[in-house]
């Protein structure tokens, strides 16, 4: 595996600061490392650099418009270039807005690409429907969600749900994961998204899918949620289609932690998702040339 990593230190899509750290808590925990002892060739591209953006006004009360817009232009650039580069592309965020730059970013190297959002929310908001006007809860709206899967949802707006409905988007609640059990539902999302032909997976994966008491630093915590085994299946399913193309972990904000202790369990479940994602192996693995000493 060819691992990207772009760091997207971000918070305006939301109105609680400390998201913005999350690539480097990320890195902290050893992600670089992690990935190279595990056989992976990385190559980090360090972090981006957000301009602040004067008068800012809201518009129609979506807020911070075009700090969240330079924003992803910015990713979607990044993301490109890493594509074209061969590698698989880790955007580490950041709030969940970024995914807007990720997958354009992605879509334009990989027009074909189908979408597997790992989520407690939707994040489809329409800047009209949403209730808050953050637009990390909209990013979805903005996407054309033709080919998309949704996994974990369990705190779904209204509006969110009509247009989850009205557009017939699949989608795997956390009753769905209840009902099926996690290896059901990916079977099921890989039936779905490859029902016609093999295409490259765009992983988004908000680390508020996974239950709080999994990864508490985070802004918008809801109970219920995946447990780490759940977790870290999704990403060992993903890993073996052989199709990830590119994955966005976001959502980690340290400053909403209530110790240390629980930034270092969020940060080292972050870490353990991407290394899933490139081939990491609970039963162990050993090299090929190996032999017993
Ligand atoms: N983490 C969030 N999205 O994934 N928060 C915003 C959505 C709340 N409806
Ligand atoms: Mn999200
Ligand atoms: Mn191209
Ligand atoms: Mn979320």
């Amino acid at each position: 595996h060819s691992v990207g990593i772009i760091g997207a230190p971000f918070c305006k899509g939301q109105p609680r600061a400390g998201v913005q750290l999350g690539p480097d808590v990320i890195r902290k925990a050893g992600l670089v490392n992690k990935l190279e002892n595990q056989g992976c060739m990385v190559k980090d591209y360090g972090n981006l650099v957000f301009e602040k953006v004067s008068n800012d006004e809201p518009i129609s009360g979506t807020k911070q418009p075009r700090a969240v817009g330079l924003a992803n232009k910015q990713v979607a650039d990044a993301v490109q270039r890493i594509k074209h580069d061969g590698y698989t592309c880790v955007m580490l965020g950041g709030d969940h807005s970024l995914a807007i730059g990720s997958i354009h970013g992605h879509a334009a190297c990989r027009p074909e690409l189908s979408v597997v959002w790992v989520d407690a929310h939707a994040d489809i908001n329409t800047p009209l429907s949403s209730p808050t006007g953050n637009i990390h809860g909209q990013p979805m709206s903005y996407l054309i969600p033709e080919d998309v899967v949704y996994i974990g949802l369990r705190d779904v707006d209204p509006g969110e749900h009509y247009i989850l409905k009205y557009l017939g988007i699949k989608i795997f609640s956390m009753t769905d994961v209840d009902r099926l059990g996690i290896a059901k539902v990916m079977e099921q999302t890989c039936d779905h998204i490859f029902s016609k032909i093999k295409k490259p997976v765009h992983l988004s994966y908000d680390i508020d899918a996974l239950d709080p008491l999994v990864t508490p630093a985070t802004g918008t915590p809801v109970i219920g949620g995946l447990s780490y085994r759940e977790g870290i299946y999704i990403t060992e399913h993903v890993c073996q289609t052989g199709l990830l193309s590119a994955l966005d972990v976001v959502e980690v904000n340290p400053n909403l932690a209530k110790s240390e202790e629980e930034v270092n369990r969020t940060a080292n479940v972050a870490v353990d998702l991407v290394l899933g994602c490139f081939g990491r192996m609970r039963e162990g693995s050993h090299p090929d040339d190996y032999k017993i000493p």
